[in-house]
């Protein structure tokens, strides 16, 4: 311990440097700039002593501080002699946790730990959290939330989020249900009928390790407030037999339901979060089946303020990545061919947008869809197939036999780019990757699926086979991989990129609707987020995991120009900037003294009192 921490009086530029992340909130305030203090106190989100005293306050997740409450806050609050006597800074108590973790056995006793934290100490969560995102984010976000999903039943301690039921079907039900919830101040929900977890198929009520952990990342990754967001699980029953068998299943043990009043429950669940809510409450449907995904987003996206990650914040984070590549390959996309292996909600809403980035290149639509191939479980779609083709996958029918082989279908297309949503483990082949890179100088694969066990290939095979030549991203983390030492760092092809910034932008300035060419706007400001040196030293075609908060707020900011200008953004008088508009609200995730809770200017380098330690920056964490 000794070596890594280091009781010292430190700069406040080292400190910076150490919490890079997690000040984004503070990065440009000035307390010599009378505008920006008067725009502070006209922003600053509300700050009121809390009420809770005692042994309540050191239980209420979103107030304690554990050893870090000073010696005043203990006497004034009551918790005097309820705590140990020695004080530990947040740093000291953050490097605590993350030497703990790091001797877990595996990543789901890290996930076990880490959801416990966030249940006795939520700031401490968030701090060690945004200061070790690349280490975390497998953690608490693809892949392992999956398996944390899949046995859900067995670890489960603490809800963390609300269930509807088919049985509460009618809004006054759902309603109370909603008022429930200890906060009154939602501003989003992440919603999931379990149906479609990750590429792990219907995990029922145990989907609601999804929204979950979507909703920490919006905090982690856009910096939105905790109390604004609430994780929601819709439960009309699950068709896995194996769930309904489980003596530990936490959901309702019944066949799902669907039809007429599978839709008027989301019907009612809609209205009553706008009646509890507000028209402005943001609802971001997650993981929904393919049946029902893009249904429920025609149906809902001109009523509500909502959309569906896996459709829109896919498509978006994919068609960043294809920009990306655009700027090695020296090609337009319009240029490319692409071939989809899958043909659901995400690669459809990618193949949808790939069509919208080529049109605005000049080519028409159908000239756009004509570079589109997809194929779906039943194998290329065809003109043949026509008569059973939903009319979003007419338009990308081909005037081609009917296989089933990816291979024949990449030897006979020639494709440029190779993009799999397939839940396929292992469907890219050596064969398949061999012919991309004949095909190509540079091929782009991207192998989607999550989470790690069903990508199409691993980074390894794809760099391995293409002798480092390919332009490789996948959903779910990869190690690097270094072929002739030449080192290759895979980027995360992940709606993580998108879905924080549109939501603070959403969230932020009350947008009303989400149109989709924000994603298209999101797509940009990802793709032009990724450096020259992350393209041609290591190949990375998306940004570094640590800079997500910052092009959140990039999001966010094009969110809000674009909604002002064609009047979905009902939030008055318009923030003249935008940007400071934006940072002084966003959560920071450094304790607040909460006894001392003026409207005093935040101070810039508080050290609490005590010697701060230096915490190493992960090993991980470098560029
Ligand atoms: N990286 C990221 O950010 C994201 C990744 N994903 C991942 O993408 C995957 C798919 O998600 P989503 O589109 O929402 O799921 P869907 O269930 O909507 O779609 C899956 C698609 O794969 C097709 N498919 C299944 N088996 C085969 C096969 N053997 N050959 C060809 N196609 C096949 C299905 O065909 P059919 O339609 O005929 O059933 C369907 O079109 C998941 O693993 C998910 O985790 C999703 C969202 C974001
Ligand atoms: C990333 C994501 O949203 C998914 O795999 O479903
Ligand atoms: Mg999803």
């Amino acid at each position: 311990m000794a070596s890594l921490i280091r009781p010292l009086n430190i700069s406040s530029q080292t400190r910076a440097l150490s919490r890079s992340t997690a000040v984004a909130s503070q990065q440009i305030h000035d307390p010599d700039d009378p505008k920006q203090v008067a725009l502070y106190k006209l922003y600053r989100p509300e700050r009121v002593t809390p009420a809770k005293r005692g042994v309540e306050l050191l239980k209420t997740p979103r107030l304690n501080k554990g050893m870090a409450f000073s010696i005043y806050e203990r006497q004034y609050l009551g918790i005097h002699g309820l705590l140990p006597p020695a004080f530990m800074t947040e740093e000291q108590q953050a490097y605590r946790i993350m030497t703990k973790l790091r001797q877990q056995p595996d990543n789901l006793a890290k996930y076990i730990q880490l959801d416990g934290l966030q249940d006795r100490n939520e700031k401490l969560f968030y701090r060690v959290l945004c200061d070790n995102i690349k280490e975390l984010m497998p953690i608490v976000y693809t892949p392992t939330v999956g398996l944390a999903c899949q046995k859900f039943g067995f670890i489960y301690r603490n809800p963390k989020g609300l269930y509807v039921t088919i049985n509460d079907n009618s809004i006054s039900k759902i309603y109370q249900i909603l008022s429930n919830w200890p906060s009154t101040d939602v501003k989003a929900i992440v919603v999931t009928d379990g149906e479609r977890i990750l590429g792990l198929g219907d995990l029922g009520a145990y989907g609601i390790g999804i929204p979950v952990g979507k909703l920490a990342l919006y905090v982690a990754l856009a910096g939105m407030q905790p109390d604004w967001c609430l994780p929601v699980l819709i439960d009309v029953g699950t068709d896995n037999q194996e769930l309904l068998n489980d003596p530990f299943y936490t959901g309702l043990r019944r066949k799902r339901v669907r039809g007429a009043e599978y839709d008027a429950l989301l019907d009612n669940f809609m209205k009553a979060c706008t009646k509890r809510f507000g028209q402005n409450c943001l609802i971001q449907f997650e993981d929904f089946g393919n049946q029902n995904a893009y249904r429920l987003l025609d149906r809902y996206e001109k009523k509500y303020c909502m959309f569906n990650d896996d459709i829109q914040g896919t498509a978006s984070v994919v068609v960043a990545g294809l920009l990306a590549c655009t700027r090695v390959t020296k090609k337009k996309l319009s240029q490319e061919k692409l071939v989809f292996l899958g043909a659901g909600g995400a690669a459809t809403g990618v193949a949808e947008m790939c069509v919208r980035q080529m049109q605005s290149e000049g080519l028409s639509e159908e000239e756009a869809c004509q570079r589109i191939y997809m194929m779906d479980i039943d194998g290329l779609i065809t003109k043949n197939r026509a008569a059973h083709l939903s009319d979003r996958h007419k338009k990308f029918a081909k005037e081609l036999p009917d296989t089933k082989n990816l291979l024949e279908v990449v030897k006979t297309v020639q494709p440029g780019a190779l993009i799999g949503a397939s839940t396929v483990t292992g469907a890219f082949s050596e064969e398949i990757i061999k012919e991309m890179c004949a095909i190509n100088p540079r091929p782009i694969i991207f192998a989607l699926s999550n989470p790690t066990s069903k990508a199409e290939c691993t980074a390894e095979q794809a760099y391995t086979i293409s002798n480092g030549s390919v332009l490789f991203a996948s959903g779910s983390p990869f190690d690097n991989v270094t072929i002739n030492g030449k080192l290759y760092k895979p980027g995360q092809g992940n709606n993580a990129f998108v879905f924080p910034g549109v939501a603070l932008g959403a969230v932020l300035f009350k947008v009303s609707h989400i149109d989709n060419s924000l994603f298209l706007l999101a797509a940009r400001k990802v793709a032009e987020s990724v450096s020259e040196k992350s393209l041609n030293e290591y190949s990375r075609i998306y940004p570094r995991l640590k800079d997500i908060r910052e092009i959140s707020i990039k999001i966010a900011i094009e969110v809000a120009k674009h909604c002002y200008a064609n009047g979905t953004a009902t939030l008055y008088p318009e923030p003249e900037d935008k940007e400071l508009f934006i940072r002084h609200q966003v959560y920071d995730v450094e304790y607040e003294d909460l006894i001392n809770r003026t409207y005093a200017w935040p101070a810039k380098d508080s050290m609490h009192g005590f010697p701060v330690p230096v915490i190493r920056r992960s090993s991980m964490d470098e560029e």
